[in-house]
């Protein structure tokens, strides 16, 4: 595992010390991190190497794999095909499928907001090429990566300026060539935290490649790793240079973990 460093230590140490742990909870974003980013997001698919890497893992002795992503959950379910013993969580932290069924009941207020959002963002999508939103039980994601930079930049400053002015209550989050807007405020942070202690886990690993991870990575502990794929500022103490890598990450801990 030749990878690089981030904040400290060696990646392959941390993975070995990890592997030792009682209770082991693996938690991974999906999209730039699983799966290479690509246009359009129903045709994204986690590497073959990490798929496999991800299922060695469900079989390790006292190890859980959750899956925590900003796609909305039949989303998550559609492009990642997870097994049962895969724990789920979406739209950000706000959706969670652990062994029961999924299921987001939003208040009536959260409802009235979340059809005004709806009415903001088409408005500021309408009139631009290759922009486009995605629906999700919470909220949208104000899609860009096929646009030019200028119609991307004029769509989410209308959004922007029109959702903080109607709707001051919404969470707004920027990622990768996407700007989302959600009427709950759960991070994946607040995922982490609720996964680790539904697992019992003794210690967790995170890996992620967006903004939005870094909630993730800080909630983690002296014992977790958190690892961050492809460029950008982060907090996590690992950086990993692609998908590829993560997987390669992962394979290891299968590896080591199953002993
Ligand atoms: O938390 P993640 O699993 O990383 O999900 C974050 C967002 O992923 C999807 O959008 C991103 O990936 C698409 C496919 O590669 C890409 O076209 C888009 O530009 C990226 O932002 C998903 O569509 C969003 O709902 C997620 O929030």
């Amino acid at each position: 595992m030749a990878d690089v460093q981030a904040n400290s230590g060696s990646l392959e140490g941390a993975i070995a010390a990890l592997a030792t742990t009682p209770r082991l909870l693996v938690a991974l974003d999906f999209d730039g991190t699983l799966a290479p980013l690509v246009d359009r997001p129903e045709e994204a698919r986690a590497l073959p190497a990490a798929r496999e890497a991800m299922l060695a893992l469900t079989r390790a002795p006292d190890t859980r794999v959750a899956l925590i992503s900003g796609r909305a959950m039949q989303s998550l379910m559609h492009v990642a095909e997870p097994p049962e013993a895969v724990w789920l969580s979406g739209s950000h932290g706000v959706e969670v499928r652990l062994d029961a069924a999924p299921g987001v009941s939003l208040s009536e207020a959260e409802q009235g907001d979340l059809s005004r959002l709806r009415e903001i963002l088409e408005a500021a999508a309408a009139p631009f090429d290759d922009i486009w939103i995605e629906v999700k039980p919470a909220g949208f994601a104000l899609h860009s990566r096929s646009a030019t930079p200028q119609d991307a930049e004029e769509a989410e400053r209308q959004a922007h300026e029109r959702v903080s002015t109607e709707l001051p209550a919404i969470t707004e989050r920027r990622g990768s060539n996407v700007l989302e807007f959600s009427v709950r405020s759960t991070t994946k942070g607040d995922a982490v935290r609720m996964l680790r202690e539904a697992a019992g886990a003794t210690a967790v690993l995170f890996a992620g490649d967006d903004v939005t991870d870094e909630d993730g990575f800080a909630v983690l502990g002296d014992a977790d790793v958190g690892i961050k794929c492809g460029p950008g500022a982060t907090a996590a103490k690992f950086r990993v240079e692609d998908p590829a890598a993560v997987a390669r990450v992962l394979s290891r801990l299968a590896e080591l973990r199953a002993h």
